[in-house]
């Protein structure tokens, strides 16, 4: 199967384990994964995260041929779980000279997140200043991409842990990104056709 594939110990998911648009999976409802995780699970979760990890690192992403990515859906992995990986990174700090300064903490967020789903929103909106993209996305879709400015996300950690998180900023965004993905649902399912960079009452403009 694809899963197993993907989780054998020298797999290393790259560009072609991902899937494009018209692929079936990309609008379907992906299932809830089973509790306890199963080993399996367990390691499809890792394998999502390594991409992400090697997809921000400029030397193996440029040898792997991936593009960056600060999330990732087993639905664009042709696998209808609810799996998705979160991989936020801390901005550079910059010291007086204007030298960048490796952060004390590598990343904002770095989550495993099954069975992922949003219990409540704000009415407030919010979108990313340049709009959003898409691994499984070849092309580019201007607009901003209208999503809940912050949202509260229940789900299971890789340790089997029910757990509930609040987000905003980023965050908020990139994690509603990839909830949709486990729903069938594509970022640009959420830019205005008509005016894709209005700027509607009240929402906020992320950068
Ligand atoms: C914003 C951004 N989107 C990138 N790509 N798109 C993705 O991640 C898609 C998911 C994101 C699209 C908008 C919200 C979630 C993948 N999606 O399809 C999964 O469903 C980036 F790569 C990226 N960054 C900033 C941080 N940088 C650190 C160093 O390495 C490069 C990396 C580039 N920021
Ligand atoms: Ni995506």
């Amino acid at each position: 199967s694809i899963q197993e594939n993907i989780i054998k110990a020298s797999h290393l998911i790259n560009m072609d384990d991902i899937v494009r648009e018209g692929y079936p999976t990309l609008r379907e409802v992906a299932e809830n994964v089973t509790l306890p995780l199963s080993d399996e699970d367990i390691r499809l979760g890792e394998k999502m995260m390594e991409f992400l990890r090697n997809s921000q690192d400029p030397v193996l992403s440029e040898k792997m041929g991936l593009r960056g990515g600060v999330g990732l859906a087993a639905n664009q992995l042709g696998i209808l779980k609810k799996v998705i990986a979160v991989l936020v990174p801390n901005d550079p700090e910059v010291d007086e000279d204007g030298n960048e300064i490796a952060p004390t903490e590598a990343y904002k967020m770095q989550e495993i997140m099954y069975n992922a789903r949003i219990i409540s929103e704000s009415v407030q909106e919010a979108a990313l200043e340049g709009g959003e993209g898409c691994l499984s996305v070849d092309r580019d879709v201007p607009g901003f991409v209208v999503r809940h400015a912050r949202v509260t996300v229940e789900y299971v950690d890789k340790n089997s842990e029910k757990k509930k998180i609040r987000l905003k900023g980023f965050e908020s965004m990139c994690v509603q990104h990839e909830i949709d993905h486990t729903n069938g649902i594509m970022f640009y399912d959420h830019i205005n056709p008509e005016q894709p960079w209005a700027v509607k009452d009240g929402m906020l403009v992320i950068q």
